[in-house]
């Protein structure tokens, strides 16, 4: 049986394609240890899979600002020894990285160990852990179409992003209903990634009346700490419409099919979703995000045709762009056409069997195969 390590932890983004590559590996007999963070999020999303050993690690992210940088770097070390010891208790073949802050450690451990190691890229910008450990990683997965400076060009794969088995496309009249909406009004999802966006719930709650006036109806998924809750407004027709805010979605395969129109984050994970689910979206990019790896997510769904982007300093103009999108048919149908043509669909499988071959070229000596990878 073979076995890996995978540190997927920190947010959501890292840690749904270590879980659907999880999935993968084992149906394929391996064993899985995934590498986490103490954070909420983490826990919030790895209880329903409970048939994988996790390990929860403490750790920083970087920073230039001289006491944080500190942090960090006690911080790398003592998570780079933690992993150290895991390789040594759980022998894993191989080391995969998803990136994040429990990348690193997990990833140098390895390295270390004489294990090969790989990294995947969910972002359409390469982040500074996939930069820094492409120098040694025997494998490098890439979006399409993404660059980072590397002699090592022959190790790059480019492939999407895996998604979890229980994201699959279903009706959206049944969608609708199990989360007890009406199936004969239009749904709006709001979300902002795996802990939510305090802009996109404000915009959202001032818009209630003004949604409601014209029969849509809201799921709103808050992240944070705010309480669950729904209201119920009337359209001037006098039906009923309602609003449901929610913290946090155990099904968001169910939350992103009812949708007939999302406001999201442009996250990663997020994005690969959608498209699963076949659901246009408006992205509104988190302005602080790393090199604007959100923005370059958001443009690339809407060059694909998927919907549209917008800046939050243009949050005034969503009501009226929401409101045109979402009783254009005509409009959603291409969306959805493309949603479908952009998913790509089995990338877990692509990258397990990848695994499997590169598990089985470094038999011959781990210590010496990575040397010699250091030295191609
Ligand atoms: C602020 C920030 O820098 N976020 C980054 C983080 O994404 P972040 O975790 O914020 O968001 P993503 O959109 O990538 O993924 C969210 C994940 O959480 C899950 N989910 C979300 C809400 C919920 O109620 N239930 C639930 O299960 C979604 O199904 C999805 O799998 O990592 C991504 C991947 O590197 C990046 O693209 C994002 O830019």
């Amino acid at each position: 049986m073979k076995r890996a390590l995978i540190a997927c932890g920190g947010t959501g983004g890292h840690l749904s394609p270590g879980i659907a590559l999880a999935e993968e590996l084992v149906s394929r007999n391996w064993e899985c240890t995934l590498l986490i963070s103490n954070k909420q999020v983490d826990s919030r999303l790895v209880k329903k899979y409970e048939q994988f050993a996790y390990e929860a690690v403490d750790g920083r992210a970087f920073s230039l600002r001289p006491d944080r940088l500190l942090l960090f770097i006690v911080s790398l070390i003592k998570g780079t020894i933690r992993c150290s010891r895991m390789i040594h208790d759980r022998r894993p073949d191989v080391v995969i990285g998803f990136g994040g802050f429990l990348s690193m450690p997990a990833m140098l451990a390895g390295f270390f160990a004489g294990l090969p190691t790989v990294v995947h890229e969910a972002n359409r910008v390469a982040g500074r852990v996939t930069r820094i450990v492409s120098w040694f990683a025997r494998r490098i997965y890439l979006p399409k179409g993404v660059s980072i400076r590397t002699k090592r060009r022959s190790r790059i794969r480019y492939i999407g992003m895996p998604v979890r088995n229980e994201i699959k496309s279903i009706s959206k009249s049944s969608a609708k209903e199990t989360l007890g909406l009406n199936p004969a009004q239009k749904v709006l999802v709001i979300m902002g990634g795996s802990q939510g966006a305090e802009a996109l719930n404000k915009w959202v709650k001032a818009s209630l009346p003004s949604l409601a006036q014209k029969e849509v109806q809201v799921y709103c998924l808050t992240g944070g700490s705010e309480t669950d809750g729904s209201m119920t407004f009337k359209s001037p027709k006098g039906e009923e419409v309602r609003s449901i805010f929610r913290r946090f979605s155990h099904d968001m395969a169910t939350v992103l099919c009812a949708a007939d129109l999302v406001v999201s984050r442009s996250g990663a994970g997020s994005i690969a979703e959608m498209m699963r689910c076949r659901a246009p979206g408006i992205m509104i990019p988190y302005p602080f995000s790393a090199d604007d790896h959100q923005v370059a997510n958001a443009k690339n769904f809407e060059m694909l045709g998927c919907g549209l982007q917008m800046s939050q300093d243009y949050l005034g103009d969503l009501l009226e762009e929401v409101r045109e999108v979402i009783y254009n048919e005509w409009l959603l149908q291409k969306f959805r056409r493309n949603l479908e043509m952009a998913d790509r669909a089995d990338v877990q499988g692509f990258m397990a069997a990848d695994l499997e071959r590169i598990v089985s070229d470094s038999g011959f000596g781990k210590v010496r195969g990575n040397r010699q990878a250091l030295q191609s």
